[in-house]
């Protein structure tokens, strides 16, 4: 339905006639359910980003068909949210904040600003606010919505009665647009960024055309007028006095409320109340989650999606933002920003061990077999560790029949011997243990995910590997971003049944061919080693084992001894080269 319609158009249709999401009385925030075998939920919802049901208790307000872009023919127009408020110098609020939130929810955001401030972890610094002129804030208004596609407007400074005026006016002029207001007035820090002049003008004039208001507890007590607001039921009155200035639905929200294990919030739409509830972080990482909160709102709106869906969803955003940034210092205040990507920390984590793939590491590739370490009787960890003492220069872990909770937790030991070497560590097939184990990438055969999908899943940064036994699986391989190809089997071998061999020739036709490092993969052990990488091919880098180093006594010695060959061989091939 949602790719049928704009998506402003849509949300409208929802705002307008609110039947299209269901109704539960005063229901309290559903909370994730856990796969019972599998990633545990922490890791499943950041990998799944939110944006999906992790269990099932969802179902009864979310709209599966909301898209993230609609597709017009053959051009794709992307959801849109401007964000008219204040820039916030730190860049943990404001204008930064709105940024960072859509860009994390998939949603282009255009920016008016209204205020300039001078702000850190500390708070608004004195004389930090410099207003942006009404003429100005018209001009910037009229460049973007005259030339753009704006589904969503999100309110967030709005310094001035003036200011709110020429916005008023813009609205006029575009009535489909819905309309989230963020009643921005006090930061966390305490200082004032709206006076009281604009109060009037807010409940008379821009309360009355919002689809949704979202103050917090203060903001909403200043726009009633100073009512007390300190309990879960005082949230609920005051939802209902500030719909009944207009707004279509209200969200009161609750990070301030005193003595509160949980973090409530309360939503209104005229006719039903909701008690969304989030377990309360500890944390001071809080500047900029009144305005995450509404662009993210915004954003689900501009994707199509219901207002209370769209709530829900901002609310477990912010809930996992918090979490994730729970620990990073950006500077000296009590008050530090989210990390809207909840990927700062795991940035930090491994700051300086980050490289980019070397193709020179495919030399001796190790490829783990879950049985034979088993036969052996030593863990995991313990053969990859002494794989790479006796010379490994990459590992790839290969446990086809593992549970993935197990595969998880083995992947994370490994990681923390293959950073301590520097070696890079991949996984097979599962992209899913990649990313829970930030992993330096993943390889992938002919009938796993394809190679393009990956790189979309990975980024840029981590290194992905695809099988291939013919020239035009390796030219696929490299459109679609991979970084090296695993070429064979070149020998017959017991570890993967049903795998057509290539040999020596197919080998070297596909390396002929290959723009990609090859690391040839099948049967190769000490006593072919050599013979393969002596076909003459500049791009063939090394070769792939399993067998020849985790089917034997001593991982270590037998890691030594083909590192040995492959060394002579890489030597005389440069010799051959020269000559
Ligand atoms: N410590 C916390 N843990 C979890 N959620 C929180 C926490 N603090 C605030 N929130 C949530 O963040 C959102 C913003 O709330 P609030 O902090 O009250 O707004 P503001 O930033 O405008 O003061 C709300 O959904 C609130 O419940
Ligand atoms: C420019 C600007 N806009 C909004 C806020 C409110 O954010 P917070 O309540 O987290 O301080 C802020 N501090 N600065």
């Amino acid at each position: 339905m949602a790719s049928s319609l704009s998506a402003s158009l849509y949300s409208h249709v929802c705002l307008a006639r609110n039947e299209s999401f269901s109704r539960v009385p005063v229901k309290a925030l559903s909370r994730c359910l856990v796969p019972r075998k599998g990633l545990p939920a922490k890791r499943c919802f950041r990998i799944l980003y939110n944006r999906k049901i992790i269990g099932a208790v969802d179902s009864m307000v979310t709209r599966e068909d909301a898209t993230p872009a609609i597709n017009d023919g053959s051009k794709i127009r992307v959801p849109h949210v401007l964000t008219v408020a204040g820039s916030d110098s730190g860049g943990g609020a404001g204008i930064q904040a709105d940024l960072k939130a859509c860009a994390a929810r998939g949603v282009y955001c255009s920016t008016v600003i209204t205020a300039v401030t001078a702000q850190n972890t500390v708070g608004v610094q004195v004389a930090g606010v410099s207003v942006v002129s009404e003429e100005f804030v018209a001009e910037q208004l009229k460049s973007v919505l005259s030339d753009m596609h704006v589904d969503v407007v999100k309110t967030g400074m709005l310094p001035s009665v003036g200011i709110v005026k020429v916005l008023l006016h813009s609205l006029n002029e575009f009535p489909n647009l819905a309309l989230v207001v963020d009643p921005v007035m006090v930061s966390t820090s305490g200082d004032v960024l709206a006076g009281p002049s604009i109060i009037d003008v807010f409940r008379e004039e821009l309360l009355p055309r919002a689809d949704i208001l979202t103050p917090n507890l203060h903001e909403a007590s200043t726009l009633l007028g100073g009512k007390q607001i300190k309990t879960v039921g005082d949230m609920y009155q005051a939802a209902k006095l500030l719909h009944d200035m207009g707004p279509r639905n209200v969200l009161v929200k609750g990070g301030d409320l005193p003595d509160s294990f949980d973090a409530v919030d309360v939503l209104f739409d005229g006719e039903e109340f909701y008690e969304l509830r989030a377990a309360r972080v500890k944390t001071c990482n809080t500047h900029g989650t009144g305005c995450t909160l509404a662009s993210c709102i915004a954003a689900e709106l501009a994707k199509g999606s219901p207002i209370l869906s769209a709530v829900k969803v901002a609310k477990r955003f912010v809930e996992a933002t918090l979490d994730y940034s729970k620990e990073i210092v950006v500077g000296n205040g009590p008050q530090g920003p989210l990390d809207h990507f909840l990927r700062i920390k795991k940035d930090i984590q491994v700051s300086g061990k980050h490289w980019a793939f070397d193709p020179k590491s495919l030399v001796l590739y190790a490829v783990t077999d879950s049985g034979m370490n088993r036969n052996w009787g030593r863990s995991i960890m313990v053969a990859v560790k002494d794989a790479i003492e006796g010379g490994a220069t990459i590992v790839q872990l290969r446990e086809k029949d593992a549970e993935t909770g197990d595969f998880i937790e083995a992947a994370k030991s490994c990681m923390e011997v293959c950073r301590s070497y520097g070696v890079p560590l991949l996984i097979n097939d599962r992209v899913d243990v990649a990313l829970a184990c930030d992993a330096d990438g993943v390889h992938v055969g002919q009938s796993d995910m394809p190679a393009r999908l990956v790189r979309t899943i990975l980024g840029p940064d981590k290194i992905i590997g695809v099988s291939c036994k013919t020239p035009e699986q390796a030219h696929r391989a490299w459109v679609d971003g991979a970084d090296y190809i695993g070429c064979g089997g070149v020998y017959p071998t017991n570890t993967k049944a049903n795998n057509r061999t290539i040999g020596l020739d197919g080998l070297k036709a596909i390396c002929l061919t290959s723009k990609l490092p090859v690391v040839a993969i099948g049967g190769i052990g000490l006593l072919n080693a050599g013979t393969v990488m002596g076909i003459g091919a500049p791009n063939l880098e090394g070769v792939a084992v399993v067998s020849a180093i985790f089917d034997r006594e001593c991982i270590l010695e037998e890691a030594r001894k083909l590192r040995l060959v492959l060394e002579e061989a890489k030597h005389q091939s440069l010799i051959r080269e020269s000559a």
